[in-house]
């Protein structure tokens, strides 16, 4: 099993898998999920109004994981077969356990994530996020949130790649998936995550 590439960045530890999925697999799984997934656009509030956010989404997890994402709250959908051979594959290669995952699907490049941080209480003080890409190529971007002078990073998540984020990666960091002009073949990202219980 190949070692991780250990992106530096200050306070944050970002490890990236280049073949997580062989291209093959990484095609077979986004096909897949593509169209066995319920895939929903939901709206969130911004600036008191309710908008559509730009990509799809559905979030998966143990039954007693919900989840409270910008003002939505998201019950999950029960893991598939399918579903439950990609959280065993990133839980084996990050050596970490995740009990839900988000599922975005991008369909062209003017679908997008803005900047934020995986920072919900219920994820707890220094969550480990495990991002697993299919299909497209897209840029991902970081951002240290308090310290202008540390530069940001630039990371193409290709096909088939796993990047694990943890220590402050989410309590200092921000990342975002921009829009692009150049021509993009759909796009599917899964983050799997922990989610605690009792009071955070
Ligand atoms: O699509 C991506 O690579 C990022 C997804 C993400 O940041 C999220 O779901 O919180
Ligand atoms: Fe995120």
């Amino acid at each position: 099993m190949a070692a991780p590439e250990c992106i530096p960045a200050q306070d944050a530890q970002l490890q990236l898998w280049h073949e997580a999925l062989s291209p093959a697999e990484a095609q077979q799984y986004f096909q897949h999920l593509l169209a066995d997934t319920p895939w929903k656009q939901d709206r969130i509030r911004m600036f008191g109004k309710r908008v559509a956010i730009p990509r799809l989404q559905a979030w998966y997890g143990d039954e007693h994981c919900s989840y409270s994402y910008s003002g939505l709250q998201l019950a999950p959908l029960g893991w598939s077969p399918l579903l439950m051979q990609l959280k065993t594959r990133v839980e084996t290669l990050s050596q970490q356990r995740f009990n839900s995952v988000l599922l975005n699907l991008y369909r062209t490049g003017k679908d997008s994530n803005g900047w934020h941080s995986d920072d919900e209480p219920e994820l707890g003080d220094q969550p480990v996020i495990a991002s697993l890409s299919l299909g497209g190529s897209r840029r991902f971007k970081l951002r240290h949130k308090f310290d202008p002078s540390i530069s940001g990073i630039n990371i193409q998540l290709n096909s088939g790649s796993l990047l694990v984020m943890s220590g402050h990666s989410q309590s200092h960091w921000q990342h975002c998936l921009p829009k692009t002009a150049r021509p993009t073949e759909p796009r599917i990202n899964l983050t799997f995550r922990n989610i605690l219980h009792g009071p955070h």
